[in-house]
């Protein structure tokens, strides 16, 4: 119902509407008639009926309790009766395809009056068009199937190929020739690092605030194709790459296993050629393969005769999918796989056979940058999160964040937030600026370090978080949702790609080789 066609009404009047037969309550400039709704109301009748509420300004009230979201839902919304007279409402929430004007809420680049040396016009026309469709297409099927744990639904997927976005994923390169990217937006040879994962396409998605979803969203293609992108022969690069792209069929990454996780080396899935040598026979077991449990098309790692190999295997004979249930939603289709006297062309191999090591870690860079990009956007919508609640919430009769405490911890997110955001758009730059052989030489460290960073700082601000909203932080619908969950699924981004670990002690491993011999104190 549009505000104009509503009645006003003085306050005094909406105050006469104090009883049980007739309840009506002021929130935001509109007035509600809560007669029949009340005895429904989730936080029950007795609350409404209080005489601090009934017929009052309930405003204050309600946004101690309720996310802005919860009278929108037009179920809600025509509870409305009328407004207040002369008085217009103020609350916006979050308005779609807009940036937010909460202070750390957007990177600086994006917040109003601060400048950056990384994004140009383009750049920003690009976000702009990318929240916009995040916003509409994807935030509430990220919704829908977080919580029914299908996969992503297909139009979204197919409405992403359109723009391009599964292409962009990938990266810069050849792949975007001839490609209409974001309606034309960008220009293919335009396109770099600083318009894909790290400061618009990842970082864009990981505001929806669904990690499962997230994931479900053709992650596993962006660690499962690039070894088809650099390393299949001609005739499945042609087969593959547009059935991906053009979100029909969906490839995802197999090599961890229940044996063996980080240590590639120990894996037992074995391929064993056939005695004419056309074939690979495949057998043995994946375990956590994000996407699994839907994909049809599997780049997996194999022990052979030579060492380690990657081989293309297709959905078919042999090969079996069962979802695992981890801490986040089905959608993501985490999958265990077994593959059982699989047949595969030799055509198949990706890379040298034996070379499989040097497959995975030509994609290993790419792969931890996008997670640290997801990862600090996804921190920066917690740190949003808390300093609305604390605005809004009121202990001992004053904004939370009138306590020294609480704005201590807002101060350490904050700090972490931007430490990562500032580091990560350095090495973006620098990657914007190197060649492919320069930045295996010169940032598997510090890449390597600042995941170790960004996902130390995101189990922080997640605890922090927990703590600021209370019984909320650990309550998965109301004011904690995004908190709760991010706090449930904040150690995904820590075990993918590497553990924290091993990812800090491969930076100083590679600074340690870097000093010069002739450096002494
Ligand atoms: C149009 C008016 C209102 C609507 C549509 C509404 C709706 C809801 C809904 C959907 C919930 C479930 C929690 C959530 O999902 O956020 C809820 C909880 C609650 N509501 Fe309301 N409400 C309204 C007004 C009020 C008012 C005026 C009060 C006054 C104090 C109130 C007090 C509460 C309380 C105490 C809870 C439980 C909160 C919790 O468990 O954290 N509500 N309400």
């Amino acid at each position: 119902m549009a505000t104009k066609e509503l009645k006003s009404y003085s306050r005094e009047e909406v105050a006469k509407h104090n009883t049980d037969a007739d309840l009506w309550v002021i929130i935001d400039g509109k007035v509600y008639d809560l007669t029949k709704f009340k005895n429904m109301h989730p936080g029950g009748a007795s609350v409404i009926l209080d005489d601090e509420i009934a017929g009052q300004d309930a405003t204050e009230a309600f946004y101690g309790l309720h996310r802005h979201e919860v009278i929108l839902k037009p179920q809600y919304a025509r509870l409305q009766v009328g407004v207040v007279e002369g008085e217009q409402s103020v609350i916006t929430g979050k308005v779609v395809g807009e940036l937010s004007q909460v202070p750390y809420a957007e990177p600086t680049w994006l917040s109003d009056g601060y400048k950056s040396p990384y994004y140009s016009e383009n750049h920003r026309r690009f976000q702009r068009a990318v929240r916009k469709f995040i916003d509409e297409v994807i935030t509430p099927d990220a919704a829908l199937h977080e919580e029914d744990g299908k996969p992503p639904s297909k139009s979204v997927i197919e409405a992403m190929a359109k723009l391009g976005l599964h292409a962009m994923r990938m990266g810069p390169g050849k792949h975007l020739k001839g490609l209409e990217l974001m309606g034309g937006i960008v220009k293919p040879e335009e396109f770099d690092y600083f318009h894909e994962a790290c400061m618009i396409i990842t970082q864009e998605f990981a505001r929806c605030g669904k990690r499962g979803y997230g994931d479900g969203l053709m992650s596993g293609s962006v660690i499962g194709l690039p070894p088809i992108l650099n390393f299949a022969s001609q005739a499945i690069k042609d087969k593959v790459i547009p059935d991906v792209l053009s979100g029909q069929r969906t490839i995802c990454l197999a090599i961890s296993e229940a044996f063996a996780g980080s240590d590639v080396a120990g894996i037992r899935t074995t391929a064993t050629k056939t005695e004419d040598g056309k074939h690979w026979i495949i057998n043995g077991t994946k375990k956590w393969i994000t996407n699994g449990t839907f994909a049809h098309y599997f780049t997996v790692g194999c022990k052979t005769d030579d060492g380690f190999t990657v081989i293309l295997v297709e959905r078919g004979e042999g090969v079996e999918t069962k979802p695992i249930k981890t801490s986040y939603s089905p959608t993501a289709g985490t999958a265990f796989i077994s593959f059982e006297n699989v047949k595969v062309p030799i055509e198949n191999t990706l890379g040298p056979e034996g070379g499989g090591i040097f497959v995975m870690l030509s994609n290993f860079n790419h792969e931890r940058w996008v997670m640290i990009c997801s990862s600090a956007r996804s921190q920066r919508l917690v740190v949003e999160e808390c300093l609305k609640w604390t605005n809004q919430r009121k202990a001992f009769g004053k904004p939370l964040h009138s306590q020294a405490v609480i704005r201590n911890k807002l101060a350490a997110m904050i700090a972490r937030v931007e430490s990562v955001q500032n580091w990560l758009e350095n090495i973006t730059y620098q990657m914007n600026n190197m060649s492919y052989k320069q930045q295996a030489a010169k940032l598997a460290g510090p890449i390597g370090i600042l995941k170790m960073q960004a996902t130390r700082s995101a189990q922080e601000t997640a605890a922090d978080a927990v703590q600021i909203f209370g019984g909320r932080g650990i309550t998965k619908t109301g004011m904690g949702e995004f908190i709760e969950h991010y706090h449930r699924t904040v150690p995904f981004d820590a075990i993918l790609g590497g553990a924290e670990d091993v990812l800090g002690d491969l930076g100083v491993r590679q600074a340690i080789r870097g000093i010069p011999k002739n450096s002494k104190l």
